[in-house]
């Protein structure tokens, strides 16, 4: 495999859109690319699994990034459903404890034994990556620094027998530290230099982020919104070659 679609494989497109139509429109443009394609709650909700079913019938990797957070029982059943799509990795939210990651794993070892499938990846979110330390300390009330909360969640993910974590690419070191450089990471908050951060707070260029020792970036604005967004991922992924 040349380098820069080893490059492309490691960068999720965040597919944030209202309708099929637009996301297609998006996707027929990078046709050729192997990027990862990210279904995001916006696209899920008016799609649904049909999108996600076209992509994988594309051959595209889907991450299915609808960050379930709930009872361990509905968390169960919401895993279930979404590997019988036969997505590449999904998500649930740290947050809601070890009882109820474990319960998304057996979701998949349910749906697993019903059909057989492809193994999704199953990672934690832990402090998105929009949330600041301010906002985290004196809004959400948690205290301490933002670092040693995304550790936390981190660790509570492998426990619970996640395969890794979403977070800030600031955080990648220490998560590979604390859990094994095996331990996926997968880091949205990606800006090119120069590009509007937007709501985005905890941020890193994509060249930064692939340093850090990040295994993913997910990468939606930058590109979706680009004037020319194949030309756009072109360029990240020139940026980017044998880091
Ligand atoms: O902590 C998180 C978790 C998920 N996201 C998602 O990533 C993309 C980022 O899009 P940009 O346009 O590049 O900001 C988006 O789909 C988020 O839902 C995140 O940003 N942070």
């Amino acid at each position: 495999m040349s380098t820069n679609l080893a490059a492309a494989k490691r960068i999720m497109v965040a597919l944030d859109y209202a309708e099929a139509k637009q996301a297609e429109s998006l996707v027929r443009s990078l046709e050729g690319i192997p990027c990862y394609l990210k279904v995001g709650m916006q696209l899920f909700y008016s799609a649904g699994p049909a999108f996600v079913q076209m992509l994988k019938e594309k051959g595209y990797n889907v991450f299915l990034d609808l960050k379930m957070h709930d009872i361990p029982n509905t968390v169960k059943g919401g895993a279930e459903s979404i590997t019988k799509l036969g997505v590449d990795m999904f998500n649930v939210h740290a947050a809601g404890g070890k009882q109820m990651m474990e319960a998304a794993m057996e979701g998949v070892d349910k749906a697993l034994q019903a059909a057989s499938g492809p193994k999704p990846i199953v990672i934690g979110v832990t402090q998105l990556t929009s949330t600041s330390q301010a906002v985290m300390n004196e809004e959400i009330g948690i205290a301490g620094t933002v670092e040693d909360a995304v550790i936390r969640y981190a660790r509570l993910a492998q426990a619970a027998g996640l395969q890794g974590v979403v977070a800030s690419p600031l955080e990648v070191v220490r998560i590979k530290e604390t859990c094994s450089s095996g331990f996926v990471t997968v880091t949205p908050g990606i800006r090119p230099a120069g590009a509007d951060i937007g709501d985005q707070s905890r941020v890193m260029t994509p060249e930064q982020a692939f340093a850090q020792g990040t295994d993913y970036i997910v990468i939606g604005r930058p590109i979706t919104a680009a004037p020319d967004p194949r030309a756009a991922l072109e360029a990240i992924i020139a940026s980017v070659e044998g880091l």
